[in-house]
């Protein structure tokens, strides 16, 4: 029954909150765009500024052996051999390496390619006739410096653009450096972004998710309580008017009918004036307690006003609705109220009519059932007319 109350009153909400979300997940997506726009030439200066800072630290390790050779602890040969040596191992990444060359170009350190060792970079030409190695000294001499080039990975023969940082070490006239293939950064790069919007997209939707959960439960206890009666709990005329067509559609495709109970309580206001008000609104609860519990989850049971209830549920025949309002009027007749050490007990009437002709309006079958009610009244009221 809550499903017919949540199509009546929930959809404008949930409208706007899939629409809220539409323009949240537009922007989101603009944002990752602008963050993989900006994240990616910050992350690729900085696996830049990686690579300098690696070729400095090698250059740095060089000046060790250096030193050893100037103090005379090493010999010249020695130093340039054992600082050789420690570039040699001093691989990073995986595959990250480092070169030596001379200022004439002479490869004197190539790891991964040590026939190359010995072969002058100077002359290597391009298939355009460029040669990239040739003006490295002017840039470097000034002590550091960034050259673009085409190399072979150490698994093919095709040749790769790469940027390397090469910084010279002047008093051997060696030229170091340690280069990243452009493509490896972007690949990097591409998959460090990734993850971030990922991680982003995932909150987001989380975010997204939650508020919808949070918001359909809050609208639900909002538009549960907006239709139910504060004082009894049970739901209210308005509510009625708005479950009526969805009940009737129900009962037509189940081929079953609907049933109207009106009900009132005898002499509510002597109750009133004899015992108060307070005490008049006890009476109205528990009632209202008793008509819950004899009907089932598919009946409404609704304050019409006043010390007037309506029930409305599928049925067959009238035989089980006689038999559940009985069982409420008996029950009711039972309770015993107090009220300053006074005991009383209150009686009920009620009207019984079905929707069986199935007429266009569902009013008029209410009509009927609060005229067998008035019969009941008529007839000395605490009975069931159907
Ligand atoms: N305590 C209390 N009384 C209410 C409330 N709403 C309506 N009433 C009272 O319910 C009484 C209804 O009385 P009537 O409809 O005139 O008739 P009755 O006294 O019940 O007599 P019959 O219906 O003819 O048996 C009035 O006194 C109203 O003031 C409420 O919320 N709380």
């Amino acid at each position: 029954m809550n499903n017919i109350a949540a199509k009546s009153y929930h959809l404008p909400i949930q409208k706007k909150l899939i629409g809220l979300s539409a323009v949240i997940f537009t922007g989101l997506i603009a944002f990752l765009l602008f963050f993989y726009i900006s994240f990616s030439g910050s992350l690729k200066n900085e696996i830049k500024a990686q690579s300098k800072h690696l070729t400095e630290s090698a250059s740095g390790m060089v000046s060790y052996f250096y030193d050893l050779s100037t103090t005379g602890q090493l010999s010249d040969e020695d130093a340039k051999k054992y600082a050789m040596g420690a570039l040699k191992r001093s691989t990073y990444s995986g595959d990250g390496y480092f070169w030596i060359s001379g200022l004439d170009g002479e490869i004197l350190l190539q790891p991964y390619k040590p026939e190359l060792v010995g072969l002058s970079l100077l002359d290597w030409q391009y298939p355009d006739g460029t040669t990239p190695f040739r003006n490295i000294d002017r840039e470097i001499r000034q002590g550091g410096g960034w050259v673009n080039y085409l190399w072979s990975k150490n698994d093919s023969l095709k040749q790769y653009p790469k940027i390397a940082y090469v910084s010279y070490f002047s008093p051997w006239d060696w030229l170091i450096g340690t280069g990243i293939y452009l493509d490896d950064m972007e690949k990097n790069v591409f998959l460090t972004v990734v993850k971030a919007s990922g991680i982003l997209l995932f909150g987001f939707v989380l975010f997204i998710g939650s508020a919808i959960v949070i918001v359909n439960f809050v609208v639900n206890q909002l538009s549960e309580q907006s239709v139910r009666d504060t004082l009894t709990k049970l739901y209210t005329k308005r509510f009625l008017e708005e479950v009526i067509p969805g009940m009737l559609e129900n009962a037509k495709r189940n081929n079953r009918t609907l049933a109207a109970v009106f009900m009132d309580i005898d002499h509510f206001k002597d109750v009133n004036d004899s015992y108060g008000h307070d005490c008049g609104d006890k009476v109205l609860q528990k009632i209202a307690q008793v008509m819950l519990e004899n009907t089932r989850s598919g009946d409404y049971c609704i304050r019409y006003g006043g010390d007037e209830f309506v029930i409305i549920g599928p049925c067959d025949d009238d035989k089980n609705v006689i038999a559940v309002v009985e069982r409420i009027r008996e029950e009711v007749a039972t309770l015993v109220f107090s009220h300053l050490d006074i005991d009383f007990k209150v009686t009920l009437s009620a009207g019984i009519a079905l929707y069986e002709d199935h007429h266009d309006s569902f009013d008029e079958t209410l009509i009927q059932a609060d005229m067998k009610l008035y019969q009941a009244k008529k007839m000395g009221r605490n009975c069931v007319v159907a």
